[in-house]
């Protein structure tokens, strides 16, 4: 089991404090006077007995009844000050722990996210931090505010007597073990419950992207089968640390009854005895009952707190999780390219074990439209994902315009790649924003030239709304090919120098795809372009081809060059013009 150290992510979690110490410390003062108002009370009861009663003095009993009053009203005064301010810095110390991680997530390399699930990830950022706003806005108020009734109550029995104070004392060391021990039992149950938490999360994420082939293999029943089991995980780890604090309790208020006993019993004895007052005994019992509802809060509130400790465990391992992928700190920035692109001697894994390329060399000329073809897995959007530096290269380098990707600012070289994917997101917002994408501050004359070039415009302007359409969730209200011209105009808008088309027609029918393709020539025209595709019939007029097969180039040359080889172009060639001529369009 791995061990966590409480103290350790307590104090990290406390290093977000620092901006907001003058609002702590103005509500640890509200928290003091609002707890001493409890403790003050006791001493005024004694007085009423043991003086006021004693010498039927109706004055003091008069001053006293006020103070009591004034006394709760500064206590009401207090107790908002303290609850608002303390929230305000429990809640701002989470927000500012879901901005770090988000920020964080934006930088992370992309084997990151290769290695884990959305849904896991999703689940770090709403329910582990959720967790953490417990720990730290609910439980952090209430645990100072109770840590100042029990020390001031003690403080108070030892003025009080000290003996019999010494006695109740005696179950200290059983209640910080009995703590410790449910303490470290409750942080495991804790990473469960986040754990379970994550599945859950990670299972509706697929279940709604997913629903199209849910319903269309009908295995509705089958998700909910899986859902209930991840439910029902969830529900006996939950139960686990519920029992765990229900537990706790009870063993500390049998302590703390075990020390109100010795009190009457010893108290009882001095009163008779006259070392004591009567008095003084009951403001000494109420004092022990005032204690005793800290302590059971002070360990329900430990409990909590492990609880949550589990999720800043959580949050913590993802902020503390390096990127492969770093910019240099002496990076300089890629100046305006021409677009030569080398690569040399490359060797990437994505995993260390299979070599997705290897010994890859490759140089593309300034405005030479390169084609990428080959079987399934032979390494082709690997090249792709390089030259963004999605990913580093294992061994070699790769250059553009002779400077190494990984000599320059991620900034300066992905803003000069425009990259156009198969299944292109756009964002649930309106047709004009998802363009804008492309560049943030271009003008509306800029977008309406964009989308003409991108054959979009008079779509665009046939949808209701026109560019402000909403094109809902992942542009499900545009068609495929709508969606790739959409992407199409982005990336003309930004105007890179290297273009990278990964099977950008491959999803869409013949007829869509020559609309796509007209404008996808226009946007590669003087530009360094890589082509992806399956169909060889789109890359028959690409400058040069290169076939990949098993992470190496295996032919390269031109479309007749490559025929004329008959070799892997060739065949793959053959088998889909074979297929063209049967009607089965691959
Ligand atoms: N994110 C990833 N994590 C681990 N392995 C990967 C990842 N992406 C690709 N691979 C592996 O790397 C190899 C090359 O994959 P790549 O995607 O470059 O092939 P491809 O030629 O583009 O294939 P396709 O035409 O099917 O898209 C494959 O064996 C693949 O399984």
């Amino acid at each position: 089991m791995t061990q966590y150290n409480s103290l350790q992510s307590y104090k990290r979690l406390l290093m977000f404090i620092k901006p907001y110490k003058k609002r702590l410390v103005i509500a640890v003062i509200c928290m003091a006077f609002s707890g001493a108002s409890n403790v003050v009370v006791p001493w005024l009861i004694k007085d009423v007995i043991d003086k006021v009663l004693a010498n039927k003095d109706i004055y003091t009993l008069n001053l006293i009844v006020i103070g009591i009053l004034i006394l709760f009203l500064l206590r009401g005064f207090f107790y908002f000050g303290q609850r608002y301010l303390m929230s305000y810095v429990g809640q701002k110390i989470v927000n500012d722990i879901r901005e770090k991680l988000y920020r964080h997530l934006q930088v992370l390399s992309l084997s990151y996210f290769d290695r884990r699930k959305t849904g896991n990830i999703m689940s770090n950022l709403t329910n582990d931090v959720t967790a953490l706003q417990t720990a730290i806005a609910g439980n952090l108020i209430s645990f100072v505010q109770e840590a100042v009734i029990l020390i001031g109550s003690l403080v108070s029995m030892l003025f009080l007597y000290w003996r019999l104070t010494l006695l109740t004392l005696v179950i200290v060391p059983l209640v910080i073990f009995t703590i410790n021990f449910f303490g470290s039992r409750l942080r495991l149950a804790g990473h469960e419950v986040q754990g379970k938490l994550a599945d859950i999360t990670t299972l509706l994420e697929e279940s709604i992207s997913g629903i199209r082939i849910i319903r269309s293999f009908n295995r509705e029943d089958y998700e909910i089968k899986r859902f209930l089991v991840q439910n029902d995980n969830n529900f006996w780890a939950l139960m686990q640390t519920t029992k765990l604090t229900s537990l706790l309790t009870p063993f500390i208020q049998f302590f703390a009854a075990i020390a109100v006993t010795a009190i009457i019993w010893y108290g009882g004895i001095s009163v008779i005895n006259g070392d004591m007052t009567a008095g003084a005994l009951i403001a000494f019992l109420i004092y022990a009952i005032n204690l005793a509802n800290p302590v059971r809060r002070i360990s329900e509130i430990y409990g909590e707190i492990q609880k949550s400790l589990a999720a800043a465990d959580r949050v913590f391992d993802t902020l503390d999780t390096e990127s492969d992928v770093k910019e240099k700190n002496d990076a300089v920035t890629l100046p305006f390219v021409k677009g030569n692109i080398t690569f040399h001697e490359v060797s990437f894994s994505y995993d260390e074990e299979h070599p997705a390329l290897t010994h890859f060399n490759l140089a593309i000329k300034p405005g030479q439209v390169v084609a990428l073809v080959g079987p399934s897995g032979a390494g082709k959007s690997t090249v792709a994902n390089l030259l963004p530096r999605f990913y580093d290269v294992n061994s070699g380098s790769l250059t553009i315009d002779g400077t190494d990707v990984r000599d320059v600012t991620f900034a300066s070289l992905r803003q000069q790649i425009g990259l156009v994917p198969q299944e292109t997101l756009l964002f649930n917002a309106t047709i004009r924003e998802n363009i804008l994408y492309g560049r943030l501050d271009a003008s509306e004359e800029e977008i309406v030239a964009a989308a003409e070039a991108a054959n979009a415009h008079e779509f665009i302007l046939e949808l209701p709304g026109g560019y402000d359409a909403v094109v809902g969730d992942r542009g499900s209200a545009l068609s495929g090919g709508q969606r790739q011209r959409i992407a199409i105009a982005r990336a003309i808008l930004k105007n890179p120098r290297i273009l990278i088309l990964d099977e950008a027609t491959s999803a869409l029918d013949t007829e869509s795809e020559k609309i796509v393709q007209a404008a996808l020539d226009r946007l590669m025209e003087g530009r360094t372009a890589v082509v992806i595709a399956h169909r060889l019939s789109t890359v028959r007029n690409a400058d040069h081809i290169v076939v990949i097969d098993h992470g190496h180039i295996v032919e390269e040359g031109t479309h007749k060059e490559l025929l004329a080889q008959h070799g892997l172009y060739a065949n793959l060639y053959a088998v889909q013009f074979k297929d063209k001529s049967e009607g089965r369009n691959t």
